[in-house]
């Protein structure tokens, strides 16, 4: 563990701040503060994820070591290691809010991984930095669960997102008040050390442009196209174009993957884009259960509901809007920021109709079919129907044996499966007039359902249960529910119950169907 091969291009890439310590204060003309990571009481390795300590080349004997948990708490650095923290904006809620920063994720180093490709790693709640703000730089274990298993999940469903290595807690307490309703409470804090090639944001362009520097922001764009989009080529600007087109349309698949599998992310804000069209910060995040285009997970945001479910692509849009604007003054002319919106707009209609072909076993979507899922949507909504069980039960049955029983476990109210039956009768008479158009054997449908539709999701009380259970001395529920979500598309026999829908008791329940950013 301790001859890691440092990598420290970005620092040495970008301009850092002359100032040291984490003392809060504007930071300009630099995209990153060097700043050592708070050490805590006694941190304790909970959770890892195996395929990601592979990766990254720790072994079982490294990661058992006390070295290992005190590395990924932030109690100690390896040779080489300046840690730092980045400096970025965003719009929040649609508003700009000029600096914010890692104000409490710190940067170990980057390494290379078994695939030769840099991996950065990231302490998140790992104390205060000089863009902390107001804040304690603190995270609680709750929220920390929550990130290093959703990081984790998505990855396995497909979907691009940032990952996690380790789960460690603190034996420090953090003070939260979970719903801003003046009850703060102590809390157990945790750490997560996640991975990713990098973690720059839309905020980081956003800030220099706002700032009207300009050589920052150049200079920021050429590092950052140099280093992870290599494969572009052509003059200055031309790379400037191909690369904004290129991160419309990577933001456009990542949403689409969420749309697909019911992920509600919770705080869109411009600050949570990833520059690489990652999934990135896992806070008041929320898994579709019974089909809601409304749902909003986060309480923070249940008047305007700006980021519920169904307008997700909508907001990753509009978010595309502000880097465009941000990086207008590295372009001539606009013409290669609206192409870049446009393929945006090209490739998540193109991702919608494979989502509709794979949802619903069809060789291809046609544009009659897109009225065929529209109704379904409005039925199980409705019908207060599952949305995750309704199309894994649609994928592993024969379409001619289908009825409203086969469809049992995916209903939360009786009187609403009942008033429905009609509607599905009705729906399922369709899809199977619209199957017999279709050319796909029955083998090849089923496979290309069941890919597209997966059977385990991270729903939210299984994590809360998880949770509770660790806060109580017990992390196996994190354990097994790691292990499960390796494995979301396939059948587990013996695992049912991780499939099941929402149990009556979390449904108005914080942590399950309520969530806030206080994490
Ligand atoms: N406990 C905290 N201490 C200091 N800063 C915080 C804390 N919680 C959030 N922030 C900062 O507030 C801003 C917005 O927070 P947001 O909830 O989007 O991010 P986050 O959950 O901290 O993490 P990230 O986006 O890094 O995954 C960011 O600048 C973030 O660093
Ligand atoms: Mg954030």
């Amino acid at each position: 563990m301790t001859n890691l091969r440092l990598d420290d291009t970005f620092l040495r890439a970008l301009p850092g701040d002359p100032d040291r310590g984490n003392a809060v204060r504007e930071v300009r003309g630099a995209l990153w503060s060097e700043v050592m990571p708070t050490p805590v009481l006694a941190p304790k390795l909970v959770a890892y994820s195996r395929e990601m300590a592979a990766m990254l080349g720790f072994d079982d004997e490294a990661i058992a070591s006390p070295g290992f948990a005190e590395l990924f708490a932030g109690n100690r650095l390896l040779e080489g290691m300046r840690p730092y923290a980045t400096n970025y904006g965003g719009h929040q809620f649609g508003q700009w809010a000029g600096q914010l920063g890692d104000g409490r994720a710190i940067t170990l180093g980057t390494i290379a991984g078994r695939d030769r490709q840099p991996w950065e790693l990231q302490l998140k709640g790992a104390g205060k930095t000089p863009y902390s703000r107001h804040a304690d730089g603190r995270a609680v274990l709750r929220s920390s669960v929550r990130e290093f298993l959703c990081s984790e999940a998505m990855h396995h469903l497909g979907i691009p997102t940032t990952r996690a290595l380790s789960l460690v807690t603190t034996g420090d307490d953090v003070l939260r008040d979970m719903f801003y309703d003046g009850h703060p409470q102590l809390e157990p804090g945790a750490v997560v050390c996640r991975v990713a090639p990098s973690f720059l944001r839309f905020g980081h362009f956003e800030l220099p442009a706002a700032r009207g520097d300009i050589d920052l922001l150049r200079r920021l764009a050429d590092f950052c196209i140099d280093r992870h989009f290599p494969h572009l080529q052509g003059s200055r600007e031309q790379r400037y174009g191909e690369w904004f087109a290129e991160i419309c349309r990577r933001s456009a698949l990542m949403v689409a993957g969420w749309m697909r599998t019911g992920f509600v992310h919770g705080v869109l804000n411009t600050d949570n884009m990833s520059i690489l069209g990652l999934t990135i910060d896992y806070g008041p995040y929320g898994w579709v259960d019974d089909y809601d285009p409304d749902f909003t997970p986060n309480t923070t945001d249940a008047q305007g509901r700006r980021y519920r479910y169904s307008w997700q692509p909508r907001v990753v849009y509009w978010n595309l809007v502000q880097l465009a604007r941000a990086l207008s003054p590295l372009f001539a002319d606009a013409a290669p920021l609206q192409a870049g919106l446009d393929a945006f707009a090209a490739t998540h209609d193109e991702a919608e109709r494979a989502t509709i072909a794979g949802k619903l076993g069809l060789a291809e979507c046609r544009d009659s079919d897109l009225q065929l899922m529209i109704d379904l949507q409005a039925w199980m909504h409705a019908a207060e129907a599952d949305m995750t069980i309704m199309f894994r039960t649609l994928s592993d049955h024969d379409a001619a044996a289908l009825t409203v029983e086969t469809f049992a476990d995916a209903f939360y109210d009786d009187a609403k499966r009942i008033a429905s039956t009609d509607a599905l009768d009705a729906w399922l008479q369709r899809y199977r007039q619209r199957l017999a158009d279709d050319p796909l054997d029955a083998t090849v449908r089923r496979e290309r359902m069941r890919a597209a539709n997966p059977k385990y999701i991270l729903r939210n009380w299984l994590t809360q249960r998880a949770i509770e259970q660790a806060q109580a001395g017990d992390p196996s529920g994190i354990h097994t529910l790691l292990e499960v979500m390796r494995r979301p598309y396939d059948d587990q026999p013996g695992r049912e119950e991780f499939a099941g829908k929402r149990p009556e008791w979390a449904r108005h329940r914080a942590g399950c169907s309520m969530l806030s950013c206080s994490s």
